[in-house]
């Protein structure tokens, strides 16, 4: 039987590669950087399956790729496909879930501390020579300790956030999604709680839904204004979940203590950006998956979502375009 054609416009390690020539044939993007658009669409004219990690699966790319019958996404979140066109087309389109749960979620809780204990804020100080002698309280920060965590998408690395927090750091756990998790309420002794109420009790908000129509800008002036002022808001979902001017305006006004951003709602963020200015922000570059081992999982789970697709068993199917 003839191998399936696949385009794998990522990197992947050499272990994957060597899975992949097993059950296809593949061409690879071998960089430097992202794969440009117009390689895509030349190269996908005559392939069965994609693997990617974020390229935006369309109506244009899809009318220019009449083979295609599989997009693997080397990510859980899947917003860069459109959704309807695939359906249409029966395209089937898979991804990463639980693989990098642990992973998110530790750089979820280096995002608390970072942003609670002020810790870049004063690297920088003790780095510029500015440390003198003496308490000085302008370098106090919070404690996140036994403080109250309201987590806002309580799915996969929702519960691998409140597992840390809940027996780490000994938080009590409020959540928010559309349904009850009781399994989740046992476990972590979590709470839930409708979204106002967890604003206005946490002293934590870890954003992690998906993006989706329902979710683009769930935050705004509203939800700053119901926290705290001393709480300290984390996003690590996707940018436009939230809506950055009034997130920036919460900040300079005082209206939340801090914030701690992995995802913007343009990647790159523009240096220039009002958010990069602030001193109680503290940014990351879209690395929440992004170590050594987690990335060869993802890689891994990717290319056998691809293959378990095109050869009629699919696995890992996003939950919109199941059967
Ligand atoms: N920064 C990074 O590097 C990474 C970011 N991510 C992002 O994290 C997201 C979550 O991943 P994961 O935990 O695996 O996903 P899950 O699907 O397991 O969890 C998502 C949770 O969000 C809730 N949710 C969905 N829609 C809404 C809504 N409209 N209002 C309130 N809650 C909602 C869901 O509950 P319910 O259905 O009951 O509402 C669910 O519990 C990904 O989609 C991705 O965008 C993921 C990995 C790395
Ligand atoms: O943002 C990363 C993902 O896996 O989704």
């Amino acid at each position: 039987m003839m191998k399936p054609h696949v385009y794998v416009a990522c990197r992947i390690p050499s272990e994957t590669e060597s899975y992949l020539a097993q059950h296809v044939q593949y061409r690879k993007w071998e960089g430097p950087g992202a794969v440009p658009y117009e390689v895509l669409l030349e190269e996908l004219a005559e392939v069965d399956g994609l693997l990617t990690s974020g390229n935006k699966i369309g109506p244009e790319l899809l009318s220019r790729a009449p083979k295609l019958k599989a997009v693997s996404t080397m990510s859980v979140g899947y917003n860069h496909f459109d959704l309807e066109e695939m359906k249409e087309r029966g395209i089937i389109g898979t991804h990463t879930p639980g693989v990098l749960d642990d992973t998110v979620a530790d750089l979820i809780l280096s995002l608390m501390l970072a942003v609670s204990r002020r810790v870049p804020e004063l690297d920088a100080y003790v780095k510029q020579g500015r440390w003198s002698k003496g308490d000085n309280e302008e370098l106090f920060g919070l404690d996140m300790h036994h403080k109250t965590l309201g987590i806002i998408g309580m799915g996969r690395i929702g519960e691998a956030v409140a597992q840390r927090a809940h027996f780490g750091f000994g938080m009590d756990v409020l959540y928010y999604n559309r349904h009850r998790k009781p399994e989740a309420e046992q476990k972590y002794s979590a709470k839930y709680a409708e979204m106002e109420e967890l604003l206005r009790h946490s002293d934590f908000v870890v954003l992690m839904t998906p993006l989706t129509p329902q979710t683009r800008h769930l935050f705004g002036r509203k939800e700053f204004e119901q926290m705290k002022p001393t709480g300290i808001f984390i996003n690590a979902s996707r940018g436009p979940v939230v809506d950055e001017e009034a997130l920036t305006e919460a900040l300079q006004q005082g209206e939340i203590f801090g914030a701690g951003l992995d995802v913007f709602e343009r990647e790159p963020v523009q240096a220039d950006h009002p958010l990069l200015t602030l001193r109680n922000v503290v940014t990351l570059p879209h690395i929440g998956s992004a170590t050594a081992q987690t990335r060869d999982d993802m890689a891994r789970l990717a290319a056998e979502n691809l293959v378990s697709a095109l050869l009629g068993a699919p696995q890992n199917v996003v939950p919109e375009l199941r059967k």
